[in-house]
Order: C-alpha cells, then structure tokens, then sequence
C-alpha cells in the first residue's frame, strides 16, 4: 500500500482531481506542504508519547501521507529514499 499510495499522489499531481485532498495541499505549495510534514510529525511524537498504540498508527500514517506529498511534490521518487536506506544499510556492514 506504501507504493500505491505514492503511486496514486504522483497520478494526482499528473492529472488533477476534483475534490481532491492533494491536488489541493499541491496547489498551496512547498511551504505549507512542508509545514503539514510538520504538523503531522508532532502529532506523532504526541501520541507515541502519550496517547497508545491506536491513536499512533493513526498519526503515523497522516505522517506517511503528508511526506509522500512533499516527496511528489519536488519529483524525489520513493526509490531515492529506498536506496539512501540501502546505501545506510551496506555502509554499516550488515547483510
Ligand atoms: N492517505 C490519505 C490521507 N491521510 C490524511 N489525509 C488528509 O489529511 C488531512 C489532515 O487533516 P488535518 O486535520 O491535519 O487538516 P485539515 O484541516 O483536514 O486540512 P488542512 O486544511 O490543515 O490542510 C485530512 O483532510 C485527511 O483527509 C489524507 N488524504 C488523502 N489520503 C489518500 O490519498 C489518496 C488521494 O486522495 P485525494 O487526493 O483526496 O483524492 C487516497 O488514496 C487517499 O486515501
């Protein structure tokens, strides 16, 4: 679902949707794309502070959500961020 989920986000900004979320949040830019990254990451550090597993899953998917808006928003493909993970990975040795 990670994949879809960015795939349909990138099919979004390709070819805009009425009503849709994103289209909207890509028309306002990267500033307050960027500021609901933010927004959403608290909310996250919230909740796996304090408020219990349910309402953490919840938070963490608006977080994944918004971050792959930022990341179609300046054409940086999932697989970028995959292979910084996996350059991490080799570097550190393991398997
Ligand atoms: N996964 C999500 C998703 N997660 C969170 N959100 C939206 O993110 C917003 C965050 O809520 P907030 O309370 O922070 O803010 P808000 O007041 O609603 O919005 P702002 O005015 O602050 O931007 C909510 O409106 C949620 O609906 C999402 N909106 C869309 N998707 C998926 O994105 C795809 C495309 O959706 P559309 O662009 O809406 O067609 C579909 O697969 C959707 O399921």
């Amino acid at each position: 679902m990670l994949n879809r989920l960015y795939e349909i986000i990138e099919d979004r900004k390709q070819n805009p949707a009425e009503g849709s979320y994103t289209n909207r949040l890509l028309n306002e830019g990267y500033e307050r794309v960027a500021q609901k990254v933010g927004e959403e990451a608290v909310e996250v550090v919230i909740a796996g502070a304090l408020q219990g597993r349910e309402r953490t899953i919840s938070e963490s998917a608006d977080l994944i959500y918004h971050l792959f808006v930022l990341l179609v928003q300046q054409d940086i493909r999932l697989e970028e961020v995959e292979a910084e993970l996996e350059r991490r990975h080799t570097k550190a040795g393991r398997s």
